[in-house]
């Protein structure tokens, strides 16, 4: 017998009036997997995404987390059933320090910390997990955006997720922060989180995933193993462009 999977979508659509922004989209993660989402810009990964987690509502199809049966419903009940996610526009509580931040949400999260006081000390692991610890006191206004990102990141984190959303994480950042986020996402994976990476950086992508799927007009194009997908000539059309085919092929 085959194990659940952690997420499973059916048929899943959402039209924003005359567009279908994601488009019968069948997918099913077992535990455990990395699965790169990749596309051009607009072709449904963030809304997917927000379908999944319940910040938007499908048109029609299914959403099953666990094999449960979560479709259109709220997004805390979605964390609350072992999913976290990061946004692509970083949203601090601009109020609060660092490490509040991250303590808020372990406060209000599905583990059922109540003490502030725990949840700090909480926040506090997880920041030295993500190299944030320096920073714990300072105002989220005041970090880099590589540090904005770890930041979303060691949000997500604080939930304890079983499964965990990435949107573009490694947007913006230089060589060195890539890696270090990258080294994050494969440690990880060790603790058999299973984890959904959108991602434009290939190099991530390639680097993490142990199946991509691209999306492509809301519709996925194409699915499976990284360097599989990213030489079909249907993706380079779609999205890849041939200069990244030749630069692939020219081994880099
Ligand atoms: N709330 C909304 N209302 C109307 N249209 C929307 C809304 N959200 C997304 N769209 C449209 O749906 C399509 C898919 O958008 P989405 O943000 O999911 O794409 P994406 O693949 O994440 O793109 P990017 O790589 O640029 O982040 C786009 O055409 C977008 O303009």
């Amino acid at each position: 017998m085959t194990a659940t999977p952690v997420l499973r979508t059916e048929h899943l659509s959402r039209r924003f009036g005359g567009l279908n922004a994601v488009s019968d989209v069948s997918l099913s993660i077992p535990e455990g997997e990395t699965v790169g989402v990749i596309g051009p810009n607009g072709a449904g990964k963030s809304t997917l995404i927000n379908l999944v987690t319940g910040h938007l509502k499908p048109s029609s199809g299914r959403v099953l987390i666990d094999g449960r049966d979560l479709t259109g419903a709220r997004p805390w009940v979605i964390t609350h059933a072992g999913v976290a996610r990061t946004f692509q526009i970083v949203k601090p509580f601009r109020g609060m320090t660092v490490r509040e931040n991250v303590a808020i949400g372990i406060l209000y999260g599905p583990h059922g910390v109540r003490r502030m006081s725990h949840a700090r000390e909480q926040a506090t692991r997880v920041l030295e997990e993500t190299n944030l610890a320096d920073l714990a006191e300072r105002a989220p206004g005041e970090l880099s955006v590589a540090d904005a990102r770890r930041l979303e990141f060691a949000k997500a984190l604080a939930l304890r997720p079983r499964l965990l959303l990435l949107d573009e994480v490694m947007a913006g950042l230089r060589h060195r922060e890539i890696e270090s986020s990258l080294e994050l996402i494969r440690t990880l994976k060790t603790r058999g989180i299973t984890i959904v990476v959108v991602e434009h950086v290939m190099r991530a992508i390639l680097a993490v995933s142990d199946r991509v799927v691209v999306l492509h007009h809301g519709k996925v194009l194409t699915e499976g193993r990284p360097r599989d997908v990213l030489s079909d000539p249907q993706v380079v059309e779609a999205y890849l462009g041939h200069r990244y085919a030749q630069r692939r092929t020219g081994g880099s």
